[in-house]
């Protein structure tokens, strides 16, 4: 069967099976599916980072357990994944885990579990950089959590994945996917419309991906029927913000890890207006996310922020329960 999702995240890169602006590689961005591409092309070479500079040479004792420039180690299929949600702020999430030693990640959104899983566990683990024995391999895909079959896929790759799940308030976070969407296609209707089916009657347009996407209790429930609560971790994209150090050591310690990320890794960016790192990883420059990151949103007719408020409200709140924690969405 082919991938379902309830909403496609968009954002700056993701891996395809065949070179960069052919017809396929269109195709595979703008949602590829089965009967697209045989199970030949499929199993094409993919678009792949730099290659290692020197692959051959075994681990020296040298950079045992250590970052190694020299390209040592193996590739393994991910024991983290952050899976969503898209605009909540899962590339500063990443950015900033990168930035731990034993943790080692891919850049692009590879979309495994959702458009190229007939490429099969092989060309997954192609893509993922390789590492040293206690090192974690992770990527980021912020469509698998509203991704219906990606339960049950990561949990054929593996019961014991760790999962992150970075959140937004709904209401933001949809107003940052149009905003995302209108940068590209500056035509289309205004939020405002396209909120409502019927907007005489308050009717909330549900089937828009801006709009499911933030029901998040509603996607949880998929995951619970595949992984233990204690397998999923909830990042605050609010926090995220306002206290990066303090997330960061929240994840670090879900995931295992030393707390080697720390608020001496950011400042804030009066310019960008969010927290930045001081030093991005293998680089001793500060560096900030990209121009698509932090954008500018356009002003909703608050009469309509308010009825998406109270049409979320009760999956909010139901979203706070299931996961014991309060994310302040409804103040
Ligand atoms: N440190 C830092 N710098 C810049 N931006 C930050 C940061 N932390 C979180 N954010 C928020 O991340 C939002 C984009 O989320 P994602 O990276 O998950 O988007 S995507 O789904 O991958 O397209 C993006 O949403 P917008 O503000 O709507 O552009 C940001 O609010």
């Amino acid at each position: 069967s082919s991938p379902s999702p309830v909403g496609a995240s968009s954002s700056s890169s993701t891996f395809s099976t065949s070179g960069r602006g052919s017809v396929r590689t269109k195709r595979l961005v703008n949602g590829w599916s089965a009967a697209g591409a045989g199970a030949g092309a499929s199993r094409t070479s993919p678009v792949l980072p730099p290659p290692d500079l020197v692959s051959s040479r075994k681990v020296s004792p040298r950079f045992a357990g250590k970052l190694s420039p020299l390209g040592e180690g193996s590739k393994k299929l991910p024991q983290a994944l952050i899976i969503g949600v898209k605009k909540g702020g899962t590339r500063a999430l990443l950015e900033f885990l990168r930035v731990h030693p034993d943790i080692r990640a891919v850049g692009a959104e590879p979309h495994f579990f959702d458009r190229n899983y007939e490429n099969g566990l092989e060309w997954y683990r192609e893509l993922m950089p390789k590492t040293l024995e206690g090192q974690i391999t992770m990527e980021k895909t912020p469509s698998y959590f509203v991704t219906r079959e990606a339960p049950a896929r990561i949990s054929a790759m593996s019961r014991d994945t760790k999962l992150i799940v970075v959140v937004r308030d709904p209401v933001t976070r949809a107003i940052s996917d149009y905003t995302q969407t209108l940068s590209k296609k500056p035509d289309i209707p205004s939020f405002e419309s396209l909120t409502f089916k019927n907007r005489t009657t308050g009717l909330i347009d549900t089937s828009w991906s801006a709009i499911q996407i933030g029901i998040y209790a509603k996607h949880l429930d998929n995951w619970l029927q595949y992984f233990p609560m204690d397998q999923i971790l909830f990042v605050s994209g609010e926090r995220l913000i306002s206290d990066p150090a303090g997330e960061l050591g929240r994840v670090q310690d879900f995931l295992g890890l030393k707390r080697i990320i720390t608020d001496k890794h950011f400042y804030f960016n009066q310019t960008k207006g969010f927290p930045c790192l001081k030093k991005a990883e293998g680089s001793s420059k500060p560096h900030c996310l990209g121009k698509t990151k932090g954008r500018t949103h356009p002003n909703i007719d608050p009469e309509v922020v308010q009825r998406l408020r109270d049409f979320y409200r009760p999956f909010n709140l139901k979203f706070y329960q299931m996961t014991g924690r309060f994310f302040g969405w409804d103040d």
